[in-house]
């Protein structure tokens, strides 16, 4: 079994604490890094966090928090306190709402004595294409957006962006080195597009900047979730 690889986030899309076990069993030490999203955190609550953190993983904590600044704060301190390395929440929410998030991450984790979480900023969700964009009253190529979210989100004190592999290069140029990039929309060329637009390969998407993949269904639906993991992180460290 190949070693796990920190730059690959396995996304652990299923509704009960039962199925996400039995993935995160059959995946082993091949994986580190887990994602766990909206259906898998209303489905089974904080008992999935504390599961992966049991098991000695780190977990990227996707609830896309997205509200007042008050009421986001609050709830990056509650969230903060079970341990998640990574939280995201919508860079629409704006400047004052990213600036409290940032700042309830650091006095949380001081209060309850955990690391301080990354903060990543949603941008434009992967399963948008500009014809939906426009549709929502986009103005801007959605690239220009994303780099404008991303440039907002660092310059309040946010940690990084969740965006598609096709911004990651322009969001480096912007944002520099140390500036997190998780993108989802990986698909290697084998794997079915599903309800993804704005996709990319595992290997143009680290060629394009990506500090770290976020990939769902074409582990967890493979007919070999462990194979699907080692041609992925193959292609991750350039080996394919
Ligand atoms: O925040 C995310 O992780 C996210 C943002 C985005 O723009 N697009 C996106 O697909 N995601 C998540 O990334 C995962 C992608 O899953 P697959 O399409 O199955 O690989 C899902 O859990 C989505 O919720």
């Amino acid at each position: 079994m190949i070693t796990a690889d920190k730059r690959l986030i396995v996304a652990l899309d299923v509704n009960s604490l039962d199925k996400m076990k039995q993935m995160v069993n059959e995946l082993g030490p091949s994986v580190n890094f887990y994602k766990v999203g909206m259906e898998l955190f209303y489905s089974a609550g904080e008992q999935t966090v504390d599961f992966l953190r049991a098991c000695d993983k780190e977990v990227f904590l996707d609830l896309k928090l997205h509200d007042i600044p008050n009421t986001v704060a609050c709830s990056v301190a509650a969230l903060t306190r079970l341990g998640a390395s990574v939280i995201s929440l919508h860079a629409a929410g704006g400047r004052s709402m990213l600036a409290a998030a940032a700042q309830a991450a650091t006095e949380a984790s001081a209060s309850y004595g955990v690391p301080r979480p990354q903060l990543v900023a949603i941008t434009a969700l992967t399963s948008l294409d500009e014809v939906e964009w426009r549709e929502i009253g986009g103005q801007l190529p959605i690239s220009e957006q994303v780099v404008k979210l991303a440039c907002l989100a660092q310059s309040a004190g946010i940690d990084g962006v969740v965006a598609s592999p096709q911004e990651a290069p322009l969001i480096r140029e912007k944002c520099g080195p140390e500036f997190l990039v998780i993108t989802p929309g990986i698909r290697p060329r084998s794997a079915a597009a599903n309800d993804q637009k704005r996709v990319a390969t595992p290997a143009d998407a680290i060629k394009a900047g990506a500090s770290r993949l976020v990939v769902g269904r074409p582990i967890t639906a493979a007919p070999s979730p462990v194979q699907a993991v080692e041609q992925i992180v193959k292609a991750i460290r350039g080996e394919e």
